[in-house]
């Protein structure tokens, strides 16, 4: 792997050597699969299904950690299958979907989840005129049980109609006494006091890291790639990678520890560290 700073090479040796007490977070759109204007077709890399495995028998439990519905993410990724082949070989997987308000695991293979927020019924129902007010009528309105999350990616000028519908969700949210969540031409709403942040936190007392990587590519990441701060100092070995592409947030790239191209790099990144593991004495 070259790394263009020698402390990232030494974040990285430092990963390599927590080895099987390593824990692998993978963020899903813009990490696993490619950004796609139509949320519905958002498939993961060829490659990542196989490649999941392949982790999950080097390293103490591997997670996918995301701001989609756990059922969603399972169906676009085959991640049913692929926690059903890394639980047969004895090894970890989980699915953290809604920012870590929906939990799966392979063993248990049943999705355990929050009732919706109060307010999001009410939010719901504002929603056309919020709409109309800011002139993005054909925005794509995203319902997720707990969430609903308003996409401009597909309107004639996505980034002007963002940059007029955050204020008015974020204001209408306040009123309904839930939060927002801006990413990739998308403003999500849902309830507080979840995120990535404390979603790393748990698996990594889950699973007692010693070692903890986690992958991502928008701003909901942020909270995890904190965390992954937080952690180091108190001794575990971290490494924070930015999946860089198009009109993913430079605050992101900022707190990254290395930055790759997008789903292709992150795959790249993924078979190197395999195959560094395997160096280190991790498989079994
Ligand atoms: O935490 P993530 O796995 O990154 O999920 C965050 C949101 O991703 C999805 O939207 C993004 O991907 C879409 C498909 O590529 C794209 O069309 C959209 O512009 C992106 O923002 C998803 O639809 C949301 O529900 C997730 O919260």
């Amino acid at each position: 792997m070259q790394f263009t700073h020698p402390e990232t090479a030494a974040l990285y040796a430092d990963v390599v050597a927590a080895g099987p007490d390593l824990v692998v977070g993978l963020d899903f759109d813009g990490t696993l699969a490619p950004i796609v204007e139509d949320p519905t077709q958002a498939h993961v890399h060829p490659a990542v299904p196989d490649l999941l495995v392949e982790l999950a028998d080097r390293v103490r439990g591997v997670a996918v950690v995301t701001g989609r519905p756990v059922r969603q993410a399972l169906a676009l990724g085959d991640l049913d299958a692929v926690g059903t082949r890394i639980t047969e070989r004895g090894r970890s997987f989980a699915v953290l979907g809604q920012y870590g308000n929906e939990r799966w695991t392979g063993s248990e293979r049943r999705v355990v989840s929050p009732r919706p927020p109060a307010g999001l019924a009410g939010f719901l129902r504002e929603v056309p005129a919020l709409l109309r007010r800011v002139d993005a009528r054909d925005a794509y309105v995203e319902s997720k049980g707990l969430a609903i999350a308003l996409h401009t990616r597909r309107l004639d000028d996505p980034e002007g109609a963002f940059s007029r519908l955050l204020p008015v969700v974020s204001d209408a949210a306040t009123r309904h006494g839930l939060a927002i969540e801006p990413g990739r031409l998308v403003v999500e709403v849902r309830a507080p006091g979840m995120h990535k942040g404390l979603a790393v936190a748990g698996l990594a007392e889950q699973w007692q890291a010693k070692g903890f990587l986690f992958a991502g590519d928008d701003l909901g990441d942020v909270e995890a790639f904190t965390e992954l701060t937080a952690m180091r100092s108190d001794g575990v070995a971290t490494m924070a990678i930015c999946s860089h592409g198009g009109d993913g947030p430079p605050e992101l790239e900022e707190l990254a520890d290395h930055v790759v191209d997008g789903p292709d790099g992150v795959v790249e990144f993924l078979r190197r560290l395999v195959v560094d593991l395997d160096g280190a004495g991790g498989s079994r």
